[in-house]
């Protein structure tokens, strides 16, 4: 199996890498100088206690996708348009598509934008960053939830997958409702990102502390109403699962608190905005979503 990474940073280089060390062929579409220093030395990568070097294709040719059997697109909600843009009519026909975006709508954009494609809707629940260019740190968890989004997905094909990504020791499983599976994420991402990019306090720390826990516990009860009023159904027991995983969790840098430290752009329109904007569209109320993407959306402005 031929294995592509749309937009290669902490996220793709880190599961590219596991899938490499496993014997797969991976090739990465990555930029800059993370691109260069990856053509020049292979990446460094830091997981579980080791460091190794791996080397990988890496290109900015988006052609290097083109002979891929799974696609995984692995740059953020905020690039992922221009990243369509750029691959659409490009990747042949019948390459699983696979999405491991937070928010909730990354995989009707590609059902969309790539017409008649298997898409296949992902969650990653990892902690992973860049810390130089080519260099990858690979700190907590790792796990992938993958479901059929579109209706060309072969369920031998998606059962394949999951068995290639657990033969690399990726954590993985298929999930029967993927659109459940994408809201309970984002559940915890409305709950929790913002809040730690904001406080600059691990979740942990936000669940210990009664005042900010209970800000968290109300951005995730407005978001258990937007997705009620959408059809979906995540309860209150959804929040306390979180919550309860959370008090447990380590020193876990979300990826939106990365973003702002870094000066990067925030993906707090897909979190919280995205919801705050689902409210107003349905008539709900959403004031601490909306009040949270306001304060990112102003932070990352300032660049701090
Ligand atoms: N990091 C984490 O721990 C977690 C991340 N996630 C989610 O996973 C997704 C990916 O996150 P993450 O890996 O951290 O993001 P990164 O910013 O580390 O990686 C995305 C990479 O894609 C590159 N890229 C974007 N567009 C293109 C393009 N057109 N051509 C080539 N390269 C491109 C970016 O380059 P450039 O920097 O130049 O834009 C960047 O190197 C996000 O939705 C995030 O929310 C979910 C759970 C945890
Ligand atoms: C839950 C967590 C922290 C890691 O999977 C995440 O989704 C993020 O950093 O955005």
């Amino acid at each position: 199996m031929k294995m592509g990474f749309a937009g290669a940073g902490a996220v793709g280089c880190h599961y590219g890498s596991k899938l490499a060390q496993a014997g797969a062929s991976v090739v990465l579409l990555a930029r800059g100088a993370h691109l260069l220093a990856m053509q020049r030395d292979g990446l460094l990568h830091e997981s579980e206690g080791h460091t190794l070097r791996v080397q990988m294709c890496a290109s900015d040719d988006v052609d290097v996708l083109a002979a891929c059997d799974v696609v995984f697109f692995t740059c953020k909600m905020t690039g992922l348009p221009s990243l369509i843009e750029q691959l659409r009519g490009r990747l042949a026909a019948g390459t699983l598509l696979v999405t491991l975006q937070n928010g909730v709508q990354a995989p009707a954009m590609l059902a969309d934008a790539f017409y008649g494609y298997p898409v296949v809707a992902g969650t990653a629940f990892i902690g992973a960053r860049l810390e130089a260019p080519g260099h990858v740190i690979h700190s907590a968890a790792g796990g992938v939830r993958l479901g059929a989004w579109s209706a060309e997905v072969d369920a031998g094909r998606l059962q394949q997958l999951v068995a290639t990504l657990q033969q690399a020791g990726i954590p993985a499983r298929i999930e029967e409702d993927p659109v459940v599976m994408l809201w309970r994420k984002l559940l915890w991402n409305c709950g929790f990102n913002a809040m730690t990019a904001i406080t600059r306090r691990y979740a942990g720390e936000i669940v210990a502390d009664p005042a900010l826990r209970e800000m968290a516990e109300l951005a995730m009860q407005e978001t258990v109403a937007v997705a009620c009023a959408s059809g979906v159904a995540l309860t209150e027991t959804d929040i306390a699962g979180h919550v309860a995983i959370t008090a447990a969790m380590g020193p876990v840098k979300t990826s939106m608190w990365q973003d702002i430290e870094a000066g990067r752009p925030v993906e707090v329109d897909y979190i919280n905005g995205y919801v705050a904007g689902e409210a107003e569209r349905l008539g709900l109320a959403a004031p601490v979503n909306r009040l949270l993407a306001v304060l990112v959306r102003a932070m990352a402005e300032r660049g701090y």
